[in-house]
């Protein structure tokens, strides 16, 4: 009996650049699938949140109805771990997609997926806790954050990122000073260039 093909709920998708991480620069399309697991109180994507509000598609619509126009493929949220992902990153994988993951760290990725990289951003309400492999961490510096949450050995030296929170020149000043205080820990300055640029 034929499976009923996975669906996801997309907020919304679009090409810019990839604003933030190691990959900055870089022309990237993003989905953005609803829906989170956390509520972090500066979370900059709060209507990703509703679920009433995305369109559920499956990944052939997925992919005959975004343009995808560079290589690089974001998928973002909302949490993207809360759905199985595979056959999405299957079918991008055919079209010689490369596919990099935004996660909030709370669920494993299984290897089986197939994902090429994991930006993986632990957050104080999940105690900073990481539950899957990562190509890079990225921690949004509040007024909370300390350099001991950093999960320093879970990925190589300079992937790990101070990203300053909503722009607020403390946040900026409080990731400068933890980057000159700790020279050791190699860690590196994110500031969300889309933000800079004013584009999504
Ligand atoms: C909107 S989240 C979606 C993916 C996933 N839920 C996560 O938290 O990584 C994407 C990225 O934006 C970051 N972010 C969210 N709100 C932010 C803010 N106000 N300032 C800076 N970064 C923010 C998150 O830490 C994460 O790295
Ligand atoms: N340009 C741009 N880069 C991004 N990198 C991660 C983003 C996210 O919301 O996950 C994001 C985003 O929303 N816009
Ligand atoms: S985990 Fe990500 S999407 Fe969820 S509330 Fe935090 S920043 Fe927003
Ligand atoms: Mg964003």
């Amino acid at each position: 009996m034929n499976k009923e093909p996975i669906r996801y709920p997309i907020t919304e998708s679009f090409t810019s650049i990839q604003g933030e991480g190691f990959h900055s620069g870089k022309g990237a399309t993003f989905i953005r699938v609803a829906g989170c697991n956390l509520r972090c109180p500066w979370c900059d994507t709060a209507y990703s949140f509703d679920l009433a509000k995305a369109r559920w598609m499956n990944t052939k619509e997925i992919i005959n109805e975004i343009k995808m126009p560079h290589q690089h493929i974001v998928i973002t949220g909302g949490e993207p771990t809360l759905y199985d992902l595979g056959s999405l990153v299957q079918e991008l994988h055919k079209r010689g997609k490369y596919v990099a993951v935004e996660t909030n760290g709370t669920n494993p990725v299984p290897d089986e997926w197939g994902i090429d990289w994991i930006t993986a951003s632990p957050k104080p309400g999940n105690e900073y806790a990481l539950a899957c492999r990562a190509d890079e961490l990225k921690y949004v510096v509040d007024d909370k954050f300390k350099v001991e949450y950093i999960n320093q050995r879970a990925v190589p030296e300079g992937r790990v990122f101070l990203q300053v929170e909503s722009g607020r020149p403390e946040s900026a000043q409080k990731a400068y000073d933890l980057i000159q205080h700790y020279p050791e820990r190699c860690l590196r300055l994110g500031i969300q260039l889309h933000k800079v640029l004013k584009v999504r």
